[in-house]
């Protein structure tokens, strides 16, 4: 059951979501000794980091494990990377281990091939979720599109029919660029809590459809469910159709 939370703007969207993200990362680190965070690109993912490092005083940033939903497949320090905004956004305001922190490749350091590092990726969170596997992460963020797209993961296509793998190489977005690394929904639904951060009435039937119920091979966002917890992150523009 997914659980609605409506905010005035995008900001205070953003500062209520960074509110849960940083009480989850710090009761994984009460619980477990450390905690795991996916991190999502868009205006409203970035805000959000943005909210955390404000907020996010008692994390120990040293004992959190990074993780990327999805990067473009561009030159490393390309502005359009996920991983160059979330840095400006947070990880270089806060004491994160940099061996921590899991980038996915880009288009010009090793392996080169977007093949290899979607599979290099999946490497990654294969050593890191261990033999069992689930829960995985703790919280993953995602942003959605007007076309209830999440993390590189298009209506339609091989990305969303994806059951088993969990990271894959993306060469047909239909939102350029091209070329992606992304999870799929089944690494989605390896987290322990789920938070979906919306904003604007552009997303508003997308909202609508996936709160809903909608398929998601038609609305992928409809099958972002966390283990534990599914979060919608709305402001009133993205939630007017509820
Ligand atoms: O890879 C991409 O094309 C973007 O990351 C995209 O998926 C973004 O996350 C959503 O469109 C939400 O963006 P906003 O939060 O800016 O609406």
């Amino acid at each position: 059951m997914s659980e609605i939370v409506r905010s005035a703007d995008q900001r205070s969207l953003a500062r209520a979501a960074a509110e849960r993200i940083v009480a989850v990362l710090v009761e994984a680190q009460r619980a477990r000794g450390s905690a795991s965070l996916v991190l999502t690109g868009g205006g409203t993912g970035v805000a959000t980091l943005t909210a955390v490092r404000d907020l996010g005083g008692d994390v120990d940033w040293s004992a959190v494990d990074v993780f990327y939903g999805d990067d473009r497949f561009l030159p490393e320090g390309d502005p359009e990377r996920n991983h160059r905004q979330t840095r400006e956004a947070l990880l270089d305001h806060v004491d994160v281990d940099p061996a921590r922190v899991h980038v996915m490749a880009a288009s010009d350091t090793p392996p080169g091939d977007i093949v290899a590092a979607a599979a290099a990726y999946h490497q990654t969170i294969a050593a890191f979720a261990g033999p069992s596997g689930e829960p995985t992460f703790d919280v993953h963020l995602l942003g959605m599109g007007p076309d209830s797209h999440v993390n590189s993961i298009f209506a339609g296509t091989d990305a969303v029919r994806e059951t088993e793998r969990l990271v894959l190489a993306v060469t047909d977005s239909p939102k350029p660029p091209p070329e992606r690394i992304t999870l799929t929904l089944p690494a989605v639904r390896r987290s322990r809590h789920v938070f979906l951060l919306v904003s604007g009435e552009g997303k508003a039937d997308a909202v609508a459809a996936c709160v809903g119920g909608a398929d998601p091979i038609e609305h992928p966002a409809a099958g972002a469910v966390g283990l534990d917890s599914t979060v919608w992150f709305l402001d009133e523009g993205s939630a007017s159709r509820l």
